[in-house]
Order: structure tokens, then sequence, then C-alpha cells
């Protein structure tokens, strides 16, 4: 059994009528035994993950899926094991779960999914259920009230996940940044501060967006107030870098051309799904992106989609 590569797992998100998800215990002599898992095990020779989380969820849950989406793929390494997670979630099922191999079944809402007391290669699968498929990046701010009014039609169309992105240093920006947050708040999404530490803890932001500087010269303690932690990149390795410093969630391109960055080879899908398939966190497509691109990110394995002009009200075109 041994050297024989990475252990193929198929895991399920399965969710209950009110939206809580399904977890087990895993047994305390197996490998992350104690812990608590999504239900799901090994693809066997034949199986696709979809046909092998469906035989899982029936030995396991004495459930039938009937379909799912994928949500996230992360390679691990445990050390003793190395795996990949073939994370789907489970969008129809029928029968009700039940623990059909004698371990105890917990239903818990998303936001009190503790990564702690799962495996670690586990944290990044709570991110992802807990992040939005867009990423939205402010533009620069000439007239504060006409960007508080656009920030205000992101947030009354659903937006959840927003990266402060004005630039340069003014009473008037560090005023700008704290209206923002207060409203971000209120309308129920998070805000991240591109590239100034200081400005997002000064403003009560939920974290951080490191660039490609900071990606490289900052550490994971200078980070540790932060709830949320998003960084830029435009490879593999920047993205691996990001898991190591123990970001939430990274942006990756460009995927196609983009007019604020007129000389940069765009990626194009392909080479998007690559990279992404051997991240170990959620990865939004950034770079010429617009909301019609979210779905084909998704398909690429991706979180989603990310940018400035696509989304913030009134500058697409
Ligand atoms: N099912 C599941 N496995 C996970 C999760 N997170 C995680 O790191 N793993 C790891 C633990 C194991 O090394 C591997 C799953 O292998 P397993 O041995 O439990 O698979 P299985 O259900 O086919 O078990 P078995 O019948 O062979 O005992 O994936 C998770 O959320 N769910
Ligand atoms: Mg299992």
């Amino acid at each position: 059994m041994s050297g024989a590569g990475p252990v193929h797992v198929a895991v399920g998100v399965v969710q209950d009528g009110a939206g809580r998800i399904v977890i087990a215990r895993r047994d305390a002599h197996r490998h992350q035994g104690g812990r608590w898992e999504f239900p799901g095990g090994k693809i066997e020779p034949g199986e696709t993950p979809f046909t092998a989380l469906q035989r899982e969820l029936a030995e396991e849950l004495g459930v039938t899926a009937e379909a799912a989406s994928p949500l996230i793929r992360i390679p691990y390494d445990y050390g003793d094991r190395q795996v990949v997670l073939d994370v789907m979630r489970v969008t129809a099922y029928s029968g009700e779960p039940e623990g059909v191999e004698g371990q105890p079944l917990a239903r818990v809402a998303i936001d009190s999914l503790d990564p702690v007391a799962f495996p670690a290669g586990n944290r990044a699968i709570i991110t992802a259920l807990r992040l939005p498929s867009t990423y939205i990046i402010s533009p620069d701010c000439h007239d504060p009230d006409d960007w508080l009014a656009q920030l205000d039609r992101c947030l009354a169309g659903g937006t959840r996940l927003i990266q402060f992105r004005v630039r340069g240093e003014s009473p008037g920006r560090d005023r700008l940044a704290s209206e923002a947050v207060k409203r971000c708040h209120a309308g129920g999404a998070v805000m991240l501060v591109n590239g100034d530490a200081t400005l997002a803890e000064a403003s009560g932001a939920d974290g951080v967006h490191l660039n490609a500087r900071q990606l490289r010269d900052c550490n994971r303690q200078s980070l540790s107030g932060f709830t949320w932690i998003g960084a830029s990149c435009h490879n593999g390795p920047e993205l691996a870098r990001a898991a190591d410093l123990g970001a939430d969630f990274a942006v990756l391109g460009p995927v196609a051309p983009t007019a604020s960055h007129p000389g940069a080879a765009p990626l194009g899908w392909a080479a998007f799904a690559d990279a992404v398939a051997a991240a170990r966190l959620p990865v939004y497509a950034l770079g010429g992106m617009g909301r019609a691109d979210t779905e084909t990110a998704i398909t690429h394995g991706g979180q989603g989609a990310a940018g400035i002009r696509g989304f913030w009200p009134g500058l697409s075109g």
C-alpha cells in the first residue's frame, strides 16, 4: 500500500432541509481518528469521484445521492499519508442521513463548523463553504459620495466579499475605509483592505489582501490578528506560498486580457485549472472577468470570479 502516491478521496457536503451540514466522527483508531469529517472515502478503481461518493454515502449515511457539483479539490500532505480530497456539494439526494456504520453524526450550520475539530486538510473546505462566488474589488475613489453610493448598490445586489482598493494616503481615504466597513457590515458583507494592514486594523476591516510583494515578504505572525486574509497570485508557486502563510483564499490571474494590465500575458482557463487543481486554498479567477465568468471559473475548479470593471456598478464596458 505504501509508495503508491496520494490517496484519492471523494468527500461530500450533504445539507439537511435547514441548510445544516451532516458531519461524522472518525473512529479513534483510523487515520485522523477522533476528528470530525465530511462523509466520503477512497475512490476505487473504475469509479469517478461522483460514483465513489454515491457508494460512500449509501454505505455511511444510507442515502442516495442524485446530483453533486464540485466545491474544491485539495491535495494535502499529512506526513504519514498524502491525500487528494475531491470535495463535492451534494445538490440532490433521497433518504434521511443516519450513521449506518455506528459512527456519531452531527448536523451543524456552516458558520458553526470549527476547522480545529476536522483534519487539517479540511480547513479549505470550510473556507470554500463560507466564501461567495464573487469577490468585488473597488476602483479608486474620485468622489467619496459617488463611491459609497456604488458600494451600496453592490451590497444591495447581494455582494458579500469586498476588497477596498483605494490608492494613496489621505485622511479622506481613512474615513472612506471606516465608512465602507460600516456599510459592509450592515449589509452582511466582509471587507478586506488591499495591501495595507495598518489601515485594515484602523478601519475595523475583517482582513487584509496581500499584494505579490507582501506575499513574498510578510510572515504568519504579522497576519494573526485578521479574520480573513486574501492574496494576489500569478502562478502555482505563489498559490503554495499563500497556503503556507495561512491565507484563506487567493486570486489568480490574469486569466483573460485586461485593460488595467495590457502587457501581462493571460493564463487562459486551462492553465488556471491546472494551477487551481494543485492549490490548497480556494482561488478566484481574476483579470478580464465579469459576472458571466463566475460559472466558468467554478467549472475550472475555482471558487468563482473576482474583478473591478466587470463587477463595480457603472464601470463595465
Ligand atoms: N471521508 C473523509 N476523509 C477525509 C476528510 N478529510 C481528510 O483529510 N480525509 C482523509 C482521511 C483519510 O486519510 C482519507 C479517507 O480515507 P478513509 O480510510 O476514511 O476512506 P474510507 O471511507 O474508504 O475508509 P475505509 O472503508 O477504507 O476504512 O481522507 C473528510 O472530510 N472526509
Ligand atoms: Mg469514509
